[in-house]
């Protein structure tokens, strides 16, 4: 089985994600966010790229979730920080999300045969679902206005990590897993941040950039390692948790 980890959104083509599995990462924040979200409560979260998309699904019982520039857009009920979605917030209802980068990744991957939504909080469990669906895995990082961003590699290594150790651990013969090269950079810098995931998420430049702005716990919050055992799925424009979630 082959996995590809490809850097950024504008790197991925199309047509080489037709009857995949594509796993979106976006660390800082959007599916950290995302999974925050899924895990308090809400029904589904359904990603849009643009403010007006967003605003035309603006119904009872939907919530408005975004950032432009790190900062909630004006009119919308949420921003991007993961500690905003809490059980009181956003359970029961549908949360309609718009970021700079996750959504539009995911909007891009939406030809593939599977979409997952990744990051370190659910690595292992995104490997446990990519290899149960049997297909080709990519993992789609989404980078930063479509430049490469250390913490989404560092989510992909993860899950590479994970999907060798779960296959190994499977006992499969014969067939054995084949990562391509950016794949395995990402999961030997994995290798080398695990044990202070917190400290290279801080040294990213969007994780300065976000403790400038006073998110410094969501950067916390995002580099906990398999701290959601979930591994939510794009079906008909909208991501949902369809297996049990186990904890926060
Ligand atoms: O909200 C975020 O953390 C980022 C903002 S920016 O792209 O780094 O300016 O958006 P995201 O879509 O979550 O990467
Ligand atoms: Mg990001």
């Amino acid at each position: 089985m082959n996995i590809s980890v490809i850097p950024t959104i504008q790197e991925a083509r199309v047509e080489e994600l037709r009857r995949k599995t594509v796993i979106v990462i976006d660390v800082l924040r959007a599916t950290s966010t995302m999974l925050a979200a899924l895990a308090s409560g809400c029904r589904a979260v359904i990603p849009v790229e643009t403010v007006e998309q967003a605003k035309e699904l603006q119904l009872p019982g939907h919530l408005l979730g975004g950032e432009r520039g790190c900062r909630r857009i004006p009119g919308f009920d949420l921003g991007n920080s993961p500690l905003e979605y809490t059980p009181s917030v956003v359970g029961g209802s549908v949360l309609v999300m718009t970021t700079t980068n996750g959504t539009r990744a995911i909007r891009k991957a939406e030809q593939a045969g599977r979409i997952l939504a990744g990051s370190l909080l659910n690595a292992r469990a995104c490997a446990g679902k990519a290899l149960a669906l049997g297909r080709e895995i990519v993992i789609l990082c989404s980078g930063t206005r479509d430049i490469f961003s250390l913490e989404d590699g560092l989510g992909a290594g993860a899950i590479v990590d994970e999907l060798l150790s779960a296959y190994t651990g499977s006992g499969r013969q014969g067939d054995h897993l084949q990562v391509n090269d950016f794949g395995l950079a990402m999961l030997h810098a994995f290798r080398a941040a695990n044990g202070n995931l917190e400290g290279a998420l801080l040294a990213c430049e969007n994780g300065r950039r976000l403790v400038s702005l006073g998110f410094r716990e969501d950067v916390a919050y995002c580099s906990r390692l398999n701290a959601i055992e979930a591994a939510p799925e794009i079906a008909d424009g909208r991501l949902q948790l369809f297996p049990t979630l186990t904890s926060l």
